[in-house]
């Protein structure tokens, strides 16, 4: 009898070529037994919902705005709205059928909270996440143009892109997988980042099999 597919929950707010490049590993075999069971983001415009519409996966789209909008503009009002929002992104995915083995952040411009992590643990569901830096270096958003900026004016000869999981402190979870991008003077920032992509690309599935074999490892004992 054929084991049941793993089934992935993907986090985007953007163009989604991350997002592609798990799509298409699913449909090679690359990542066996795998699919993209749903794909979420929290940009209505995000060009990955019609990357995963025209592969007929599910979407949905969960947006902070209206969350603010219920809370006064202060900062307790903000933090407020986005533990409502991460509470109801947390219950979006565990209503899904099939529900997800694992919750992919790819390119998903959003500090999640413990009121996404706990009810997620709890569900034994890992989250991990693509980042395009070293573990320790550059975390949060614009990490590959602060990169290239040290290469610039500080003489840094390196950064990389890694796959790690989620906690509360962004972007500072155990390493999955990492790989090394060279500096190279004088190369522009847009030069940088297309190369950066195209590791980023393969890292995402490399990264999201060694989490699952772990996953399978686990559920066999
Ligand atoms: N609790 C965690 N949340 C997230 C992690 C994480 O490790 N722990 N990884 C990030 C992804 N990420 C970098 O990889 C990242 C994304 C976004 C931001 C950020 O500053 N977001 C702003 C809003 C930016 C925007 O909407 O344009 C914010 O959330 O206020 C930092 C890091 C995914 N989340
Ligand atoms: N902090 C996370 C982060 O900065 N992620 C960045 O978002 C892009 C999403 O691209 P995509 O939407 O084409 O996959 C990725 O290329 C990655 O560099």
């Amino acid at each position: 009898m054929s084991e049941a597919p793993h089934n992935l929950a993907v986090l985007i707010s953007g163009n989604g070529s991350n997002l592609q490049a798990l799509i298409d590993a699913c449909a090679s075999g690359t990542l066996p037994n795998t699919r993209v069971s749903h794909v979420i983001s929290n940009r209505k415009a995000a060009f990955g919902l019609e990357r995963a519409a025209k592969a007929s996966i599910p979407t949905t789209y969960h947006n902070l705005v209206p969350y603010k909008k219920k809370h006064p503009q202060t900062s307790e009002g903000t933090e407020t709205a986005r533990q409502q929002y991460d509470g109801d992104l947390a219950a979006i995915i565990l209503a899904l059928e099939p529900r997800p083995d694992l919750i992919v952040c790819a390119g998903w411009m959003h500090i999640v909270t413990p009121s996404f992590l706990t009810p997620i643990a709890n569900a034994n569901i890992k989250i991990i996440n693509l980042h395009p830096a070293l573990p320790g270096e550059f975390a949060g958003a614009g990490a590959i143009e602060r990169a290239w900026k040290a290469g610039k004016d500080e003489g840094l000869k390196r950064t990389g892109v890694m796959i790690h999981e989620v906690i509360a402190e962004v972007d500072a979870g155990e390493a999955i997988s990492t790989q090394e991008v060279e500096l190279k003077e004088g190369e522009s920032l847009d030069d940088l980042e297309e190369r950066i992509h195209k590791v980023e690309h393969g890292l995402i599935v490399e990264g999201t099999r060694l989490t699952l074999e772990g996953i399978g490892k686990v559920r066999d004992q």
